[in-house]
């Protein structure tokens, strides 16, 4: 799945601004960002709900108006999905079989899938949150689709149904599935996905593998110094990795350190007699980084090269 310079605007409000990021199969990605970022506007414009003002938004190299079987190879949840309360499960998923061209045995089948099987006979009406998201997800399973795109499927779920869903979409996953996850909340999705593509105002602020995210989180000592040569110097001198971090703005004299004690830091620096004006340790864990990234609204720089080397399947491949 490819967005390539995606744009648009509904009058003055640009929701979605030069936005470019790959989507890989075989993994569950997390399409995050706060309200009104641009995450249903981008997903509405893949499904083509939503003309582009430029750029294009393909599913394995096509849009979705061009895939011969658009239902059967992208599952879409967009909206918290309402159900006529007096219908049953499976008759709601009956009125959906026809349109995406599969059978009767297809609706219990899904309804297995996602637990549903014992309640398949009684009404939605009746169903938790939790209940009536699973009926959601299996709504989008009923075509057997490559694709899946869930708009914010954690939210309202407890802790049981979170635990669920997140072996469920890993599960899927797994079969070679390219799913894309929405959600405002990084700590909903954080141990459900294997990418994150970060978005604010529109811009993408982030595209990388959460494991890379989180290297952004991990505590790190920044250390500013009027000496600069001093300080390259007792760096370089004490093996330390130093790295700029693009979400702080760093002025000349100042360094990013990893993995190092700010003991061990301040005492070298005395011992070099390399004069500090600060020495502070940064410690805002994996929700912190995302929303400095959201707040900062940084133009994107981790990433993009994983995003570059994505391969991409065709959604309708075997069809
Ligand atoms: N049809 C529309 N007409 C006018 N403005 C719109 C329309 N759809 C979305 N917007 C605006 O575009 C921006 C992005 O909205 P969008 O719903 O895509 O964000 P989001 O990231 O999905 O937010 P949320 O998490 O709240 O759903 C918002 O400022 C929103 O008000």
């Amino acid at each position: 799945m490819t967005i390539d310079h995606l744009t648009k605007t509904f009058g003055a409000v640009r929701a979605v601004d030069d936005l470019s990021f790959r989507v890989t199969p075989g993994r569950v990605t997390g399409f995050l960002g706060p309200n009104g970022a641009g995450k249903t506007t981008t997903l509405r414009m893949l499904l083509g709900l939503v003309r582009p003002t430029s750029g294009t938004a393909t599913i394995g190299g096509r849009s979705y108006g061009q895939l011969a079987h658009p239902m059967r190879s992208v599952g879409s949840a967009l909206e918290a999905s309402s159900f006529h309360p007096g219908r049953t499960a499976l008759d709601h998923l009956r009125v959906y079989a026809p349109q995406v061209g599969v059978s009767d045995a297809r609706c219990r089948e899904v309804l297995d899938l996602v637990g549903l099987g014992s309640v398949a006979k009684r009404r939605a009406g009746g169903f938790s949150l939790g209940m009536r998201q699973r009926l959601g997800l299996a709504t989008t399973l009923l075509g057997d689709p490559r694709v899946l795109l869930l708009d914010e499927p954690a939210n309202g779920l407890d802790p049981q149904g979170i635990a669920w869903l997140r072996a469920f979409l890993r599960h899927l996953a797994g079969e070679g599935r390219t799913v894309l996850v929405s959600s405002h909340v990084l700590s909903e999705v954080e141990q459900t996905v294997d990418d994150v593509v970060i978005i604010a105002r529109g811009r993408l602020v982030h595209a990388s593998s959460l494991g890379e995210l989180a290297a952004l989180a991990e505590p790190s000592v920044r250390v500013t110094s009027p000496d600069v040569a001093g300080l390259e110097r007792l760096v370089a001198d004490a093996g330390w990795s130093a790295q700029v971090d693009a979400s702080v703005p760093a002025p000349p004299g100042t360094a990013v350190l990893r993995r190092v004690p700010a003991a061990e830091v301040g005492a070298r620096a005395f011992t070099a007699g390399v004069e500090l004006h600060e020495l502070a340790t940064r410690d805002v864990g994996l929700e912190g980084i995302f929303l400095q990234l959201v707040a900062d609204g940084a133009p994107a720089a981790g990433g993009a090269a994983a995003a570059e080397s994505a391969s991409e399947a065709d959604p309708e491949a075997g069809r």
